[in-house]
C-alpha cells in the first residue's frame, strides 16, 4: 500500500528580481517541477539532493504547510493541504534545526501537552512513552527544561515527541545535523528500530550520507525539482561511475604495476592504490595481483557516497 503518493506535483514561487536601477522584474522559480513517485508502507527512503533542489519544498507540501501549484498529493490517504488536522494524526515530523518541544517546559510536560493535543488514549500514551524513554535513554532527562538539554539530548526528546501518537509516516529533516558520533549512532539505531519493528514509513532528508547508508534501502536524488535517481545505493554507485580501490602492499618498491581492468592512482613506497569499477567484484582483481606480484598485504576501500553523488550532480549539470 502506498502511504505517500505524488502525481506530477509542482510548486512555483514568484520572486522579484532587480532589473536595472529602479525596475524590478517578476520571475518564476520552479522549486518542484513535476514530481511523481510513491512510497510504500514500511519503506525508509532517503530524499537527497544539492542545496536548492526542492527537498524542503516537497516536505512542506507533504506536511500541508505549502499548497502545491499543480498535481495530486496524498499522505496516508489524506490531502495534506486540505485536511491538516486529519494529517497531523498520521504524521510525525522532526527538524534537526529546530525543536517542536516547548522551550521552557520539562520534556515530561511537552509530552503531556502532545497527549492532549493528539488525544492519545492513556494506555497507548503510557506504552509509547515508556518505550521511547527506554530506547532513547531519556529517563534522567524527563524533568529537565528543554532549553537546558544538549543538542543530542534535545534531538532524542524531539524523536520521542514525534512518535507518541503512533504516526504512520515520519518525516526527518537532517535529524543528525550537529550531533557527535555517539549521538548520531543512538539516533540511527532508534530510527532503525522504529522503521523495522513498528513498520513506520520514513522519509529522510539529510546531507550526511552515512544516515542513508545505515538506514535506507531506497534513495531518491532530486535536482532542480525533479527526480534524477530513484533506486538502491548500489545503483547510485553505477550511475555515478564510482570506483573501489584495492590497496596493495608489495614485497618491494616497484613502478606502477599493471593489472587488467585497473589503473594505479597512487604509489607510496611498496604500497600502491589500484582503482576499478565499483560494480565489479574485487576477487578477480585480487587474484590477478597475487598471481603476478609478491604480496605482503591488501585491502579494499569502498567509494565514498559523497563522491558518487558529486559525480552524479556533475553529470546532471552537464547533461
Ligand atoms: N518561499 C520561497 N520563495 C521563493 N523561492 C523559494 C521559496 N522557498 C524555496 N524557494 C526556492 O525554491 C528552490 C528550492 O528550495 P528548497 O528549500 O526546497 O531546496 P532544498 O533542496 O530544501 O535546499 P537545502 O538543501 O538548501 O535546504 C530554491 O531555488 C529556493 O530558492
Amino acid at each position: 500500500m502506498a502511504l505517500i503518493e505524488l502525481d506530477d506535483v509542482r510548486r512555483t514561487f514568484t520572486v522579484r528580481a532587480k532589473a536595472g536601477r529602479l525596475k524590478r522584474e517578476k520571475r518564476e522559480v520552479r522549486a518542484v517541477d513535476g514530481l511523481t513517485f510513491t512510497v510504500g508502507a514500511g519503506e525508509c527512503v532517503g530524499y537527497i539532493g544539492p542545496n536548492g533542489a526542492g527537498k524542503s519544498t516537497t516536505i512542506k507540501m507533504l506536511t500541508g504547510i505549502l499548497v502545491p501549484s499543480a498535481g495530486r498529493l496524498r499522505v496516508a490517504g489524506v490531502d495534506p493541504a486540505r485536511e491538516r488536522v486529519a494529517l497531523a494524526r498520521r504524521i510525525g515530523v522532526v527538524f534537526g534545526q529546530r525543536t517542536t518541544l516547548w522551550w521552557d517546559l520539562p520534556l515530561r510536560d511537552s509530552y503531556e501537552l502532545a497527549r492532549r493535543l493528539y488525544r492519545i488514549p492513556e494506555h497507548r500514551y503510557r506504552v509509547n512513552l515508556e518505550r521511547c524513554v527506554e530506547l532513547l535513554d531519556l529517563g534522567a532527562l524527563l524533568d529537565t527544561p528543554v532549553r537546558q538539554l544538549s543538542l543530542g539530548q534535545r534531538m532524542r526528546g524531539d524523536l520521542a515527541a514525534a512518535l507518541l501518537h503512533d504516526p504512520a509516516v515520519l518525516y526527518l529533516d537532517e535529524p543528525t545535523i550537529g550531533l557527535d558520533v555517539v549521538s548520531k549512532g543512538k539516533v540511527r539505531e532508534f530510527l532503525r528500530e522504529v522503521n523495522r519493528d513498528r513498520g513506520t514509513t520514513v522519509l529522510l532528508t539529510t546531507h550526511d550520507l552515512t544516515d542513508i547508508e545505515q538506514l535506507c534501502d531506497r534513495v531518491m536524488v532530486i535536482d532542480h525539482g525533479r527526480v534524477v535517481y530513484d533506486g538502491g545505493l548500489d545503483g547510485l554507485h553505477a550511475v555515478g561511475d564510482s570506483e573501489r580501490t584495492l590497496v596493495v602492499d608489495l614485497a618491494d618498491e616497484r613502478p606502477p604495476i599493471e593489472v587488467p581492468g585497473t589503473r594505479v592512482v597512487r604509489v607510496e613506497g611498496p604500497r600502491q592504490w589500484l582503482a576499478f569499477p565499483a560494480q565489479q567484484s574485487a576477487a578477480p582483481v585480487v587474484a590477478a595481483v597475487a598471481a603476478r606480484y609478491p604480496l605482503v598485504d591488501l585491502s579494499v576501500r569502498e567509494p565514498a557516497i559523497e563522491d558518487v553523488i558529486a559525480r552524479m550532480y556533475a553529470e546532471v549539470a552537464i547533461g
